[in-house]
C-alpha cells in the first residue's frame, strides 16, 4: 500500500487531512468529476463543526448582514463588522479554505480599492481568499486582486448587493440573458478567479458555464451540475425560520431544537427542577 505525505491530499473527501485545502485542490478536484459542498459561516462552532465534518470550503459571507447583523439585505454591512467574524472562522478551522465576502461598497471604486479592502481581509481577517460580486463590471478589480498574490472567488448571476439594478430577488440569464452570464463566467476566469459563485441562474445555463470554464463553479439556485454547491447554514439547519427561497433545502430544524430547549429550561427555572444537586457547589 502507498502511504500518502502529509502534504499531499488525494481528494476533497476522504483523503489525507492533514493540511488546508488550497485553491489549487479545487481546480484538480473539477478534473476528476468531482462535487464539494460550501457554507457560510459566521462564528466559532459552526466553523469548527463544518470543518471537521469535512467542508472544503467555507465563506464568511456578507449575509451575515441578514443571518448574524439582522439588516433586511446585505448592503449596510461593513468591513469592520465582517472582520471579527472572519477572525473567528479562521481561528476555529483546520482544514476549510476560508472566502471572506467583500462587502458593499468596499472594491466598486476600481481596482486600488478592491485591492486595498482584500489585503485588509488577508492581512486583518487572516482568510485565504476573497469573494467579489460582479463579472466583466469588476474584471480589473479581480486582476488587481490576483495579481497581488490573493485568490479571487468570484460571483454572478443574481448579485444581492446589486439587487436594486437587477430588479429584486429575480432569476438571472433567461432566454437570451444567457449570453450575459456567459460573458461575465469567461471575465472573471479570464481575469484570475478561481472558482465562481453562480446564483439564481437557469440550471442549463449553468451545466453549459461549467463545461466551459476550467475553475468550478458552485451553484446556489443554479441547479445540479455546478461543481460546487453552497448553501447559507441557518437555511440548509433550519435555523432560519420564515419562508425560505426555493433553492434552499433544510437537513435540520434546529430552529424547533432550540425552541424546545429554550421552553424546556424556562419551565424548569419556573418549576424549581433547575439547578437540581449535581449543579450546586
Ligand atoms: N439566509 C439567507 N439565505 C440566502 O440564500 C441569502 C441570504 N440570507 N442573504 C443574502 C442573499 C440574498 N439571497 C436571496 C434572498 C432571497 C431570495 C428569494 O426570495 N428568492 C425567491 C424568489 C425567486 C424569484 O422570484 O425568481 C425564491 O423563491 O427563490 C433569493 C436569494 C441569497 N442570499
Ligand atoms: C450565498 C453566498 C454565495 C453569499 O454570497 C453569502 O452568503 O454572502
Ligand atoms: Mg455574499
Amino acid at each position: 500500500m502507498v502511504e500518502s505525505t502529509p502534504t499531499e491530499v488525494t481528494a476533497l473527501y476522504g483523503g489525507p487531512a492533514t493540511r488546508r485545502i488550497r485553491t489549487r485542490d479545487l481546480i484538480a478536484a473539477k478534473e476528476r468529476g468531482e462535487r464539494w459542498a460550501m457554507l457560510t459561516s459566521y462564528d466559532q462552532y459552526t466553523a469548527s463543526i463544518f470543518d471537521q465534518a469535512g467542508i472544503p470550503v467555507l465563506l464568511v459571507g456578507d449575509s451575515a448582514a441578514n443571518n448574524v447583523f439582522g439588516y433586511e439585505t446585505t448592503l449596510p454591512v461593513t468591513a469592520e463588522e465582517l472582520l471579527p467574524l472572519v477572525r473567528a472562522v479562521v481561528r476555529a478551522t483546520k482544514h476549510s479554505l476560508i472566502v471572506g465576502d467583500l462587502p458593499f461598497g468596499s472594491y466598486e471604486e476600481g481596482p486600488a480599492q478592491a485591492l486595498r479592502t482584500a489585503v485588509r481581509f488577508m492581512k486583518e481577517g487572516g482568510c485565504h481568499a476573497v469573494k467579489l460580486e460582479g463579472g466583466r463590471r469588476c474584471a480589473a478589480q479581480i486582476e488587481a486582486i490576483v495579481g497581488a498574490g490573493i485568490p479571487v472567488m468570484a460571483h454572478i448571476g443574481f448579485t444581492p448587493q446589486s439587487e436594486h439594478t437587477l430588479g429584486g430577488y429575480r432569476v438571472q440569464g433567461r432566454g437570451d440573458t444567457a449570453e450575459e452570464v456567459l460573458a461575465d463566467a469567461r471575465a472573471v476566469a479570464e481575469a484570475g478567479a478561481f472558482a465562481v459563485v453562480l446564483e439564481m441562474v437557469p440550471g442549463e445555463v449553468a451545466k453549459r458555464v461549467t463545461g466551459e470554464l476550467r475553475i468550478p463553479t458552485v451553484g446556489i439556485g443554479a441547479g445540479p451540475d455546478t461543481d460546487g454547491q453552497v448553501l447559507v447554514w441557518q437555511d440548509m439547519a433550519g435555523l432560519r425560520t420564515g419562508r425560505a427561497p426555493r433553492f434552499v433545502k433544510r437537513y435540520a430544524d434546529l430552529a424547533g431544537a432550540l425552541t424546545d430547549a429554550t421552553r424546556r429550561f424556562a419551565d424548569e427555572v419556573r418549576g424549581g427542577e433547575f439547578p437540581a444537586a449535581e449543579h450546586t457547589f
